[in-house]
């Protein structure tokens, strides 16, 4: 049956102009014993706006009773030229930051979460030698990986977020000994030893810094892009920015910088200070042309959360911080979604001897 043209220009909400059409998101459409039914498809997850299409959809058509069913098919982007990829995974996302402790586990595990709920296969591989993380923020600490034939199989939290960290592997006293080739090493074991269950957005949460042992992964890493965290700090934004031009340095596109810590607004008279200086990562995202993926705000739920495991229920329980992580997550995932197809893992390696 022929789709409606109204359709056609419906907007893709928070998609930066993008439309049904411009997506060629209406895969069916049709009408049947008075039922009508309507199939959108994206490149990208989209759970999340389940009742804003629904709704746009049911107007542009006048018929309040049309069944909406969204899906969303995730493809593997192009990766550095050379690379291999990595069984399993479709899209590796770094999560960077110049300066230490700015929040980029935090975002990391916040990420990971929003991209599950919006209907995401997601997996996290904690590479954070010096301080791993993940564990703790997901949720998995007192789980540890299966081997199975040489291979890890990643553990999984309860929302099913695919775990590796490199903290299974070492323990932190151990760490500090570690030289950069140890751990790059160490790094691309955990990578592509991992039995990866069908991964949409492998979020690699680096070590903070640009020394060699991040260089040398963005060298060894086939990643579709990066997400560079900072507070507003000036200390930090000129190691955001020594981090965004690592990247660019070896062709990794940088997907946004997300500004984290970046108000601390009192609970008890909601007054807000910025503690940190204002609106550092999005001056510094301006300056660099990349996107602002969000502002986040210095919060007592988001370092409890992240104490106990519970990024799942921080999201159920505080929708404004629920919603700047979901659409941080959103313009990653369209800004994949924007990148060439990677058709690689399609075709058999042909080897000539
Ligand atoms: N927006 C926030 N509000 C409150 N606490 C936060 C926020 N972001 C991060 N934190 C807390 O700050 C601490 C440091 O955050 P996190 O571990 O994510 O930083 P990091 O950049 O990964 O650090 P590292 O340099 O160790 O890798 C953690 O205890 C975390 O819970």
């Amino acid at each position: 049956m022929a789709q409606p043209s109204v359709l056609e220009t419906l907007a893709v909400p928070d998609g930066g102009g993008r439309t049904l059409g411009s997506e060629k998101a209406v895969v069916s459409f049709s009408e049947q014993d008075g039922r009508c039914r309507v199939v959108l498809r994206f490149a990208y997850p989209v759970a999340h706006l389940r009742d804003t299409l629904t709704a746009q959809v049911r107007a542009a058509l006048g018929r309040d009773d049309a069944e909406v069913v969204l899906e969303s098919r995730i493809a593997a982007h192009e990766v550095q030229a050379g690379l291999r990829t990595v069984h399993g995974v479709k899209n590796i996302i770094a999560v960077a930051s110049g300066k230490g402790g700015v929040g980029k586990s935090t975002t990391t595990a916040n990420l990971a979460q929003a991209l599950s709920a919006m209907g995401a296969r997601v997996g996290v591989l904690d590479a954070d030698l010096y301080g791993p993380s993940q564990p703790t923020m997901l949720g998995v600490a007192a789980q540890s990986p299966q081997q199975h034939k040489q291979r890890f199989l990643p553990v999984r939290n309860a929302q099913g977020i695919q775990v590796m960290s490199i903290g299974f592997l070492i323990d932190e006293a151990q760490a500090v000994v570690w030289r950069g080739p140890m751990v790059s090493q160490a790094l691309q074991q955990l990578l592509f030893q991992s039995e990866w269950d069908d991964v949409d957005y492998l979020l690699v949460d680096l070590p903070p810094g640009t020394g060699d042992i991040q260089l040398t992964l963005s060298q060894k890493i086939p990643v579709t892009g990066a997400v560079v965290v900072t507070t507003p700090q000036d200390i930090a934004l000129i190691d955001a920015r020594k981090a965004v031009d690592m990247f660019q340095k070896v062709n990794i596109p940088v997907f946004g910088v997300l500004e984290n810590m970046s108000v601390h607004v009192c609970p008890q008279c909601g007054h807000r200070q910025a503690l940190f200086g204002s609106d550092g990562g999005k001056h510094l995202a301006a300056q660099l042309g990349v996107p602002l993926l969000g502002q986040l705000p210095l919060s007592l739920p988001v370092r409890e959360a992240m104490d106990t495991g519970a990024a799942a229920a921080l999201h159920a329980d505080c929708p404004d911080i629920a919603a700047i992580y979901t659409r941080a997550a959103f313009a990653t995932a369209l800004a994949v979604a924007d990148k060439r197809r990677d058709f690689s893992s399609r075709f058999p390696k042909i080897v000539v001897e």
